[in-house]
This record gives C-alpha cells, structure tokens and sequence, in this order.
C-alpha cells in the first residue's frame, strides 16, 4: 500500500489497478475507444517499431484506478509458425490479465472472425466483457437480437453497447472494467509523456515486489531505473535494472541472504513481466546505495521523473 492510497482524514482508500487486453477485428474501433478514453492528456503509444508482442495501448488513470489496456495483436493470425508462436504469446497474456474486452462492430455481421476470436477467449478462463460498438449506426432495436447472438456463443461476464466515436457509455464501461480490478499499485505515473511506456510498468513492477518481500522494512522512497532493455537475436527480452536505496542498511534488506531475497523478487517480477511483454525475459538486477537520490535532479531526470 502507498502513502497516495492514504485519505486525508488518515482512512484507507482502496487503490484499483490491473491490465486489461483490448481484442478484436481491425477497425472495429479500438484506436477510438483509446483517444476517447484517454485522449492526448497521456499520449504514450510509442511510433517506434514494437519490440514486444503485446504493447501497451493506453493507461486511464482515476483518483482511485489506473486500467493498463494491453494491445494482443497475436490473437488474429493463425495461419503460418510465427503465427502459431504469437498465439501462444497470446493465450498466455489472456489468461493473466483481469479482464478481455471484446470489441465488436455492430455494423457488421457477426462472422468467422468473431468467432475465431471468441474461441480463443473461451481458453483463456478469463472474464470477457463484450463491447458492442458503433451503436450509432443502427437503430436501438437491432441491437437485441445482436446480443443473442453473441450470447450463444459464449457466457459473456458483462455486455456493454458503446459509441467510442460520440462518447456514449463510455463511463458504464469503465465501471464494468472497475469491478474486476483487484487493489494494485499506480504502475505508471498519472500525466507522463514518453516513449517508453512499458519501461515505466517494469520499473513499478520489479518496486512493488521489493515492498511486498521485504514487508515495509524498506522505505517507499527506492527507486527503480531500467537501465538496459532490449531484444536480443534470441528473441529474449534482457533487462538490466538498478534498485536504488538510500543505506547500506537497507541494501541489505533488499538482497537478503545469501541473495534470496533479491533473487524472489526477479522471480515473481519476471513473471508479471513476461505476462506484460508476452516475450521470454532475462531480468538482472543491481543494488546500489544513492544517499539523497531524492534531490539529485540528473538522478530525477534519468528516473523518467519531470518538473514540466
Ligand atoms: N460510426 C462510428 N464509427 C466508429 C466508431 N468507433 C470507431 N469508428 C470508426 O471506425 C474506423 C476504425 O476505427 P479504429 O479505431 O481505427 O479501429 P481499430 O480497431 O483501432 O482498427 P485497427 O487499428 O485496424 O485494429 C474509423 O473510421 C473510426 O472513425 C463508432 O462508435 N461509431
């Protein structure tokens, strides 16, 4: 728990985080749904060419919740072995998330995509909230008999009708999204532009097992840097990242005897890791000791912190 889930009046407020895959058809309106859910206040999808399968779509961030909507572009091309391989990457990142969101376009019949998609979801035992949209386009009675069917191929856990294009629903869907969030930390800062989306979550993910592990013996001021990330030829993804405390005392802590605790907290922050990235990861971490790391402004800015 961070001092930000803290109320003033010293109560607990429950903080809500969780990744949420985004899945269907080409342009039935994914992209929209995004800019209209998060719009330019945090434009982090990254023109840069993917060096993981599964990318980080957009964050929404609340007081009280930060959604990561995780793009699975693997879940739609089955017909070649890399394909068979981004499937499986697929699958195993499906099976991990929260929730799946859906999105089909009411405009269009339900068809063999849909329900290729769909069977791929069934596998993956995780709640699916069916997301009709483009309700714009046809008239408000068609969209029941839509609904049954869809409703015979799969149990959906919540079916929420949208126009991501003019808005409508939009807050329905992120309280049905809410209810499946379990308590979780702020992965990503609430107002950062970057590049790097996925630096930032790896970051967090690697301090939020350091603070479980070492059970509050370390402060919440240590910091996490990612130092190096990369593909290598062997499609591993390799991490190198810093932990920094701010005493010897503390670095002590945090590698534990004999290492162990350093080496659980890389075991249980790989697996999250490689659920975000859907790729093999190779994580190594050092511990360094950076007295005052809080007012070091090079520091700072290295950490993705900014004072604009
Ligand atoms: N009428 C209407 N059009 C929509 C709505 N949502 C999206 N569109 C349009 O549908 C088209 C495709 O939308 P995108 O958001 O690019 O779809 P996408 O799923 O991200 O597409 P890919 O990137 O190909 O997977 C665009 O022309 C949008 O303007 C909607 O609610 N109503």
């Amino acid at each position: 728990m961070t001092k930000r889930n803290q109320g003033s009046g010293g109560e607990k407020k429950v903080f809500r985080s969780g990744f949420v895959a985004i899945v269907g058809r080409p342009n039935v309106g994914k992209s929209t749904l995004m800019n209209g859910l998060i719009g330019q206040k945090i434009a982090i999808m990254s023109d840069k060419p993917q060096t993981t399968r599964n990318k980080i779509h957009g964050v929404y961030t609340t007081d009280n919740m930060q959604i990561v909507f995780l793009d699975t572009p693997g879940i739609h091309k089955p017909n070649s072995k890399l394909g068979d391989f981004m499937n499986k990457s697929a699958e195993s990142a499906l099976s991990e998330v929260e929730v799946i969101l859906f999105l089909t376009d009411v405009s269009e019949e339900l068809g063999g995509g849909d329900r290729f998609i769909i069977e791929r979801l069934k596998k993956s035992g995780t709640p699916v909230i069916l997301v009709l949209n483009k309700i714009d386009k046809v008239h408000p009675e068609a969209l029941l008999p839509i609904i049954a069917k869809y409703r015979e191929l799969h149990d959906f856990a919540e079916i929420v009708p949208i126009s991501a294009l003019q808005g409508n629903n939009i807050n329905t869907l992120v309280e049905q999204i809410a209810k499946y969030l379990p308590e979780g930390p702020q992965y990503y800062p609430a107002d950062q532009v970057t590049d790097h989306p996925e630096q930032f979550v790896v970051a967090e993910m690697i301090r939020e097992k350091i603070l479980h592990l070492t059970r509050e013996e370390v402060p919440h001021s240590i910091a996490v840097m990612i130092e190096d990330m990369r593909v290598q030829d062997n499609g591993v993804v390799y991490i190198g990242a810093v932990i920094f405390v701010e005493r010897d005392s503390q670095k002590g802590i945090v590698i534990g005897k004999q290492g162990a605790v350093l080496k659980e907290v890389g075991k249980l922050a790989r697996h999250d890791i490689e659920t975000l990235l859907g790729s093999r990861t190779f994580l190594e971490l050092w511990v360094k000791v950076k007295k005052d790391w809080r007012n070091q402004d090079r520091v700072l800015k290295d950490l993705g912190f900014r004072n604009d």
